[in-house]
């Protein structure tokens, strides 16, 4: 247990390992082992004892299950850097200085990219909820990056700042722990009708309603009663202005020393910002974002502290920031700390999470075993770090281009609002700005991959930062996952391709990585960097008739994996859902961002950042409440996974045929049979959708035909080859 110097701001204790894991571990290894063994006898076998009658075939065959087994092995043991010092982590922000005077101020960067596929009002109540937070307000700036320049956007924002002035002094007065108003309405019984809460859900309902009726006609009209100011702020959306080509737009909403609320108390900072794109540039998606919001906010107000969320969560705990000055103040800590990063729970997700997107492996249980070596990594939202940490090592600062700009420039203009202030802003938001700086390489949010958030924290790492996770019991932040199953294995094909980039890249955790940070953690990171190449294993050993052994690694690993779930507070039919989502990224997103990621290369694929959508379909969402898988757009990423459930449905059926004609037949047919109906049972809502279902959902009759097609062809090509 770690105690600061005088009252205990957190607590660290590890969790013990079980025997039982360790006999997992045992086990699993031999069989591994004894997997790599047979294969490369085999192929020894084939190649130079039996060479004058080699087939050509069987040792490609033959090496195909070494790579397999290779991988498999590798994916295994640097999984194991997870299971090895796993932490809990408690902070008490009660026992915090009450000097609220000595807190570092706080600057929180918002991203959004396209008012159509994440609505406006998402933006405002995200912001909204983190205006409210219980920390001192004049401290306190929210700036709001928008890379799809929308004046929608802008204006839901001013309508934020208006409702605020009366959202604020509510939270505080009746001491509100949702503070995203659209989740506050949401979670009131109706037993909760007093005059005060429904006097706000009016002004909330018609601010809402004003924003959704903006974004429905696509454009603001000032012709009507807007002030003067908010006419010259909506000018600069001219007829050339488009979300790829336009100018920078700052503009300063609400200004701590300038706006009260409707109690006169002062108000938080509220900055809009669109950094100028040219199609001619390379804006770097998400990472480029950040950057433009780091200089921005360092030439406005350059808090020490700083928050990076994605507009599709809210802050569900206001004590959060006090959480995090547990560890930021405690001189106990590590003055290497960079970041403290919460993990994205979820809310929406229905009842046993079909798509398992919660990524509970990923988000909570192996960020807790990098927790107790040196830190988690970055996961792109709920994550507060110390400026410092975008100039260089702890060591020594890397200087940027500009002197307003440094970590420790103390920004002295009287107002935000002073011309200066804002030519430099609108100077350092310029699309060419970044144009021979080290901004992407040596500072700030590092470009070079479509998963920034992991690549960054990995950099960090290797200079010699470390970071911590904090995982309370009240999730810190909510937000949305995806609904439909598609948009799911597009974003996991995006991520896949970012981790490929940064597995093959120059700065490989596997090469660079292990010479220039703690090897169990660059281990942990090489694990998720080659997390696509599972769909290796998974795909070949489909076809391998040595089934015993898989039969036995299968049932170690799933037991293992249940576990795992299942102590971490999973449920039964999570984990379900968990394994078979599993299965079907291993045969759709990931060999496709392979292929993706290998045309690349030779420069026959340009990467680019697929926005998931956060709107949210009527229809689908009931059907997603019901547990229904969401097929419905005719995509190539679906045809793996139909082809694998038709093929596997016609093996298991003849094999039903062949024992009930042969009953001798059974026993060496066992665990083939086994994994096949293993598969028809995950493939459920795959027949579902083919052949019962008629909504929109349903699986598109072409992918159907397709899949046929593709399993025939697959069946007559094995028929022939033995
Ligand atoms: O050019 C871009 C593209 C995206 N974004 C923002 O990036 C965020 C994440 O995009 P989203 O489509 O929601 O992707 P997710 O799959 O939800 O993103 C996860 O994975 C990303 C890459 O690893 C992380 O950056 C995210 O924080 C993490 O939530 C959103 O706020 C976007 O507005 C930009 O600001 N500019
Ligand atoms: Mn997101």
């Amino acid at each position: 247990m770690e105690k600061s110097t005088s009252v205990l701001l957190h607590t660290k204790k590890p969790l013990k390992r079980t025997w039982i894991n360790r006999v997992f571990a045992l086990v699993y290894a031999s069989t591994v082992l004894a997997l790599l063994y047979h294969h490369l006898h085999t192929l020894l076998i084939t190649t130079i004892i039996t060479n004058k009658s080699t087939n050509n075939a069987h040792i490609s065959v033959a090496l195909l299950m070494l790579v397999a087994d290779m991988v498999l092995a590798f994916m295994w043991f640097t999984h194991q850097i997870f299971r090895l010092f796993p932490i809990k982590r408690r902070a008490f922000p009660e026992n915090l200085v009450k000097d609220e005077s000595k807190y570092p101020s706080l600057d929180v960067f918002i991203c959004t990219a396209d008012p159509y596929r994440e609505p406006p009002m998402d933006v405002a109540n995200a912001a909204l909820s983190v205006m409210a937070y219980d920390y001192p307000t004049e401290k306190l700036s929210v700036y709001v990056s928008d890379d799809g320049g929308s004046q929608l956007t802008l204006f839901a924002l001013m309508e934020a700042a208006e409702f605020a002035k009366h959202w604020l002094p509510f939270c505080r007065l009746n001491g509100l722990v949702v503070r995203s108003p659209e989740a506050y309405f949401k979670s009131l019984q109706p037993s909760d009708s007093l005059q005060n809460i429904h006097d706000m859900k009016v002004l909330y309902e018609s601010m809402k309603k004003r924003v959704e009726n903006v974004v429905i006609r696509g454009s603001v009209d000032c012709s009507t009663d807007d002030s003067e100011l908010d006419k010259i702020a909506f000018s600069k959306w001219t007829e050339e202005f488009t979300s790829q080509d336009h100018p920078s737009v700052i503009q300063v909403i609400l200004e701590s020393k300038i706006n009260k609320d409707v109690n006169n108390n002062q108000m938080p900072n509220l900055i809009y910002v669109s950094r100028e794109k040219r199609k001619a540039t390379p804006h770097h998606f998400k990472g480029g974002a950040l950057n433009t919001l780091i200089r921005v906010s360092a030439i406005m107000t350059n808090a020490p502290l700083v928050l990076t969320i994605d507009c599709d969560v809210y802050s569900n705990d206001p004590q959060t920031p006090l959480r995090v000055l547990c560890y930021m103040m405690d001189p106990c800590v590590d003055p290497n700390l960079a970041f403290v990063q919460f993990p994205q729970r979820f809310n929406g997700i229905n009842k046993n999470d079909v798509y398992s997107a919660e990524f509970k492996n990923w988000t909570e249980i192996d960020a807790v075993g990098l927790d107790g070596i040196l830190g988690p990594n970055y996961m792109g939202t709920g994550c507060f770090f110390r400026r410092r940490a975008f100039f260089g090592t702890p060591a020594s600062v890397v200087q940027p281009e500009c002197p307003q700009l440094r970590p420790d420039h103390v920004p002295c203009s009287s107002s935000l609002q002073e011309e200066d202030v804002l030519a430099l802003a609108l100077d350092v938001s310029r699309s060419n700005y970044e144009a021979s700086t080290q901004w992407g390489s040596e500072m700030g949010f590092i470009y070079g991959s479509l998963v920034e958030d992991y690549y960054t924290s990995f950099l960090l790492h290797c200079k010699g930062w470390r970071s911590i996770y904090c995982n309370p019991d009240r999730p810190a932040f909510l937000g949305n996952a995806p609904i439909n199953l598609h948009d799911f294995l597009i974003m996991l094909k995006r991520y896949s391709i970012g981790l490929l980039d940064m597995a093959f890249g120059k700065t490989s955790p596997i090469t660079f990585g292990v010479q220039s940070m703690n090897l169990l953690q660059a281990l942990g990171y090489t694990h998720y960097s080659f997390w696509p190449v599972w769909s290796i294993p998974i795909t070949i050993y489909a076809s391998d008739p040595w089934f015993i052994v898989y039969a036995f690694l299968f049932a170690g690993s799933y037991v293992q994996d249940f576990m795992e779930y299942i102590l971490n507070g999973g449920t039964y039919a999570k984990w379900w859902n968990n394994q078979r989502m599993w299965m079907i990224r291993g045969i759709s997103s990931f060999p496709f961002a392979v292929l993706e990621y290998t045309l690349g290369c030779f420069g026959l694929s340009a990467p680019g950042y697929s926005v998931t959508s956060k709107v949210v379909d009527v229809k689908q969402n009931q059907r997603y409440e019901q547990g229904m898988f969401e097929f419905g757009v005719a995509s190539p990423l679906f045809f793996p996974v139909t082809t694998t459930a038709i093929l596997n449905l016609v093996a298991f059926s003849s094999g039903v045929v062949q024992i009930w004609r042969n009953a001798n037949a059974g026993e060496d047919m066992f665990v083939q049979m086994f994994i096949a109906g293993f598969v028809v049972l995950n493939s459920w809502p795959v027949y579902d959708a083919i052949i019962f279902r008629a909504d929109t959902g349903k699986m598109p009759l072409k992918v159907s035909l397709i899949s046929v097609a593709f399993a025939c062809i697959i069946y007559l090509s094995v028929a022939s080859a033995f």
